[in-house]
C-alpha cells in the first residue's frame, strides 16, 4: 500500500491522518498533551456498518456534527435504507416513510459520507479494524455497528419454508405465492397479521401458539376486534383522518384483569407489501384458517408423506361442518402439535428475528443480551471500548424509563442510530449526553388490517404484575380502545381506529398525573377529552 502523505484531520486534541489510496487506516497517535508517549492508539475514522435506518440514521447524524471528516458506512447490502418524510406527530409519536436508494445518494446529500458496499466478515477490536469480504480492512476510531436482525426461521433450509426481511426475500415470497392455492403462515408477530389480511386467492392456515391473534401487540380483547375484520370480506375503503366521536357498543372494566445470500439485506419498510401484488391462483379475498395453541411438529415432503400413510386435512371452509380428509396433494405437509396434518404448497415462518452478531463475535468478547444481541448501555456502547450498536442488533441494557420497552421496530432502530451518533459525537467531545427524549416513552404508529393503530407505554401491562387495571372502549368494526391503568396513572395504552386520542394519551403517560377522579369519563366517548385535560 502507498505510505504517500495523507490529508490530516484534527480531532479533539489528537492528529489523525486518514484516507489513503481510497481506503482508511491509522497512523499513531500524537504525544499525550502531558508530554509523555501513551501507548500508540488507533486513529482511523468514524465507521458505520449496515445501511439500514439505523446505520443510514447514525452516518447521516455522524456527517453533520462532523463537517470536516470523512463518515464511512460500510454495508452488505447494494441499496440503502432512507428514511423521508418525516412527521413528529407528537412529542414521541413519529411517522416517516423509508425509502431504498442507491449509495450514491446519501453520498450526493452528504459528501463527506462514503459508502463501500462490502459485507463486514470480521472485526479486530483490539485493533480497532474491520475486514470487509472484498479483502479492505478499515481503521475505526469510533465504530457502531448496526447490522440488523435475521429471521428465526423453523425449519431454516427446508426449501418449502420462506421467511420475509428484505427486498430479496419478499420477492421470493410473492414470486411462490403467486403459484399457490393453500400456504401455512406460523408466528403471530407483525409480519403474521400483515400476511394474513393482504393475501388474496389462496388458502391460508395460519397456526399460532397462543390463544389470539397478534400476541405481540395486543391482548384477546383487541385481537377479537380484529378477527372479524380479518373474517369479513376486504374492503379497501380508506382510512379516514378525522376523530369521530362513536357511542359505546360495549364499555367494560376489567379489574386485576446471501457468499452474498449469507447477507441480509435491509428490513423492508412501511407498506413494504403496498408494491407487491400478494395473491394466489384462486379468485376470492381472504380465506383465513385459524388453528391456535399449537406449534409445528413436523414438516414432509410430498414423498416422504405418502410413505408415510397419515391423513392430512382439507381447508375448514366452514367452520360449523366437521372437518374432512384432503383429497389433493401438495408439495409439503405439516404437522401441528394439536395433531392436525395440513398440506399446502409453501410454510411461511414468521417466527421473529435474532440479532445479526455473528460476523463479529470472533474473538471479540461482547456482552450479549438474553435475546443474543450485542449489550448496550444508555449512551448506546456494547461492552469493547469505541464500539456503539444501534436498531435490530443490540439489546438495550440501561435502566429503561417506566413506560419504555425496546422492540425491533423501525421507529426504534431510526431513534437509537440518531442518538449513537450524539454518543459517539459527545464522547469524542469527553462529556456524555443525557438519554434521548424518544426512549421516555414507547409510542408506534402503524397500520394492522387497514385500521391505524397506536401503540404507547406499557399498551400490554408488560412488567406490571397483577396490579393494574384495564378500561376498554370498543365499537365493532369502527375503534377499539385500551387503556392500563395502575395506581389511578396511565401506564399505556392500544388505539385502534381513528381515535384521535393519541397526543391526549400520550401526555398522559408522560406526566403521570393522578387519574383516579375521572374513573370511566375518561373514555367516555361524549366527553372531548382533550378539552377536559387543557
Ligand atoms: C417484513 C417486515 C415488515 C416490517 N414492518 C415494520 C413496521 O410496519 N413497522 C416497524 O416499525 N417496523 C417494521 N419492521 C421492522 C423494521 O423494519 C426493523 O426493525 C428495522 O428496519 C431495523 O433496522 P436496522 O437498521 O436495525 O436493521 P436492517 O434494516 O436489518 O439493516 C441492517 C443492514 O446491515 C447490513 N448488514 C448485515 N450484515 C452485514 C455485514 N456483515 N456487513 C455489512 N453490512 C451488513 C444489511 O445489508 C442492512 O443494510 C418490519 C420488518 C420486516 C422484516
Ligand atoms: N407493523 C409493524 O409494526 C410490524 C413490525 N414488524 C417487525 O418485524 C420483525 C419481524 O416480524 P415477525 O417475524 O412477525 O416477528 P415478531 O417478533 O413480531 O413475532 C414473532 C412471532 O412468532 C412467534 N413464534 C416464535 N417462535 C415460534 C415458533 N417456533 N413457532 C411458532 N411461533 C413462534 C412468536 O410467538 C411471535 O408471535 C419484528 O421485529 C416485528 O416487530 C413486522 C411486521 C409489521
Amino acid at each position: 500500500m502507498s505510505m504517500a502523505r495523507a490529508p490530516e484531520v484534527i480531532c479533539g486534541q489528537r492528529l489523525f491522518r486518514v484516507k489513503i489510496a481510497g481506503t482508511f487506516t491509522s497512523v499513531q497517535s500524537a504525544a499525550s498533551p502531558r508530554g509523555t508517549m501513551e501507548a500508540p492508539r488507533p486513529a482511523g475514522t468514524f465507521v458505520v456498518v449496515g445501511g439500514g435506518i439505523a446505520g443510514v440514521t447514525c452516518a447521516e447524524q455522524l456527517a453533520v456534527s462532523f463537517p470536516e471528516e470523512d463518515i464511512l458506512l460500510v454495508t452488505a447490502s447494494p441499496v440503502i435504507k432512507a428514511v423521508t418524510n418525516f412527521r413528529q406527530v407528537s412529542k414521541v409519536l413519529e411517522e416517516f416513510d423509508v425509502e431504498e436508494q442507491p449509495g450514491t445518494m446519501l453520498e450526493s446529500r452528504f459528501p463527506n459520507i462514503k459508502v463501500i458496499e462490502s459485507g463486514v466478515k470480521r472485526l479486530k477490536s483490539e485493533d480497532h479494524c474491520i475486514f470487509t469480504e472484498d479483502g479492505r480492512e478499515f481503521v475505526y476510531k469510533k465504530l457502531c455497528l448496526c447490522a440488523g436482525a435475521k429471521p428465526k426461521l423453523i425449519y431454516e433450509g427446508n426449501p418449502r419454508v420462506l421467511g420475509i426481511r428484505d427486498t430479496d426475500s419478499a420477492q421470493e415470497f410473492q414470486k411462490e405465492l403467486a403459484k399457490a392455492r393453500r400456504i401455512m403462515i406460523v408466528g403471530n408477530g407483525g409480519i403474521a397479521l400483515e400476511l394474513a389480511y393482504e393475501i388474496e386467492g389462496c388458502e391460508v392456515v395460519w397456526a399460532i401458539k397462543d390463544k389470539a391473534i397478534g400476541n405481540t401487540f395486543f391482548d384477546a380483547g383487541a385481537a377479537e376486534f380484529l378477527t372479524s375484520k380479518l373474517m369479513s370480506e376486504k374492503s379497501e375503503a380508506k382510512i379516514a383522518h378525522k376523530r369521530t366521536i362513536y357511542t359505546v357498543e360495549e364499555a367494560k372494566k376489567e379489574t386485576r384483569t446471501k457468499s452474498k445470500a449469507d447477507y441480509v439485506g435491509s428490513a423492508l419498510g412501511p407498506d413494504w407489501h403496498g408494491g407487491l401484488a400478494l395473491k394466489g391462483t384462486e379468485e376470492f379475498s381472504h380465506s383465513v384458517h385459524i388453528e391456535t395453541r399449537c406449534e409445528v411438529k413436523k414438516i414432509y415432503l410430498e414423498e416422504e408423506f405418502k410413505i408415510m400413510k397419515k391423513k392430512s386435512l382439507a381447508f375448514p371452509k366452514d367452520h360449523h361442518k366437521s372437518v374432512t380428509a384432503d383429497k389433493e396433494m401438495w408439495p409439503v405437509y405439516v404437522e401441528l402439535t394439536n395433531g392436525k396434518i395440513y398440506g399446502c404448497d409453501f410454510l411461511v415462518s414468521a417466527t421473529g428475528v435474532t440479532p445479526n452478531v455473528h460476523p463479529f463475535l470472533h474473538r471479540n468478547n461482547f456482552a450479549l443480551g438474553e435475546d443474543g444481541g450485542l449489550r448496550v448501555d444508555d449512551q448506546m456502547r456494547t461492552s469493547l471500548p469505541d464500539i456503539y450498536a444501534a436498531g435490530d442488533i443490540c439489546t438495550a441494557c440501561w435502566q429503561p424509563s417506566p413506560v419504555w420497552q425496546q422492540m425491533r421496530l423501525w421507529t426504534q432502530a431510526r431513534q437509537m442510530g440518531y442518538y449513537a451518533a450524539k454518543c459517539m459525537a459527545a464522547a469524542s467531545m469527553g462529556h456524555p449526553i443525557d438519554m434521548d427524549f424518544s426512549f421516555e416513552l414507547f409510542a408506534h404508529v402503524t397500520k394492522f388490517f387497514n385500521y391505524k393503530v397506536v401503540l404507547l407505554g406499557k399498551y400490554n401491562a408488560q412488567g406490571l404484575g397483577a396490579d393494574h387495571e384495564l378500561m376498554l372502549r370498543c365499537t365493532r368494526g369502527q375503534e377499539y380502545v385500551k387503556v392500563v391503568m395502575q395506581n389511578g396513572r396511565m401506564m399505556g395504552a392500544v388505539l385502534i381506529g381513528e381515535t384521535d386520542l393519541e397526543e391526549t394519551f400520550e401526555n398522559l403517560i408522560l406526566n403521570q398525573m393522578d387519574l383516579s377522579s375521572y374513573g370511566e369519563d375518561l373514555l367516555d366517548p361524549n366527553i372531548d377529552i382533550e378539552d377536559y385535560f387543557d
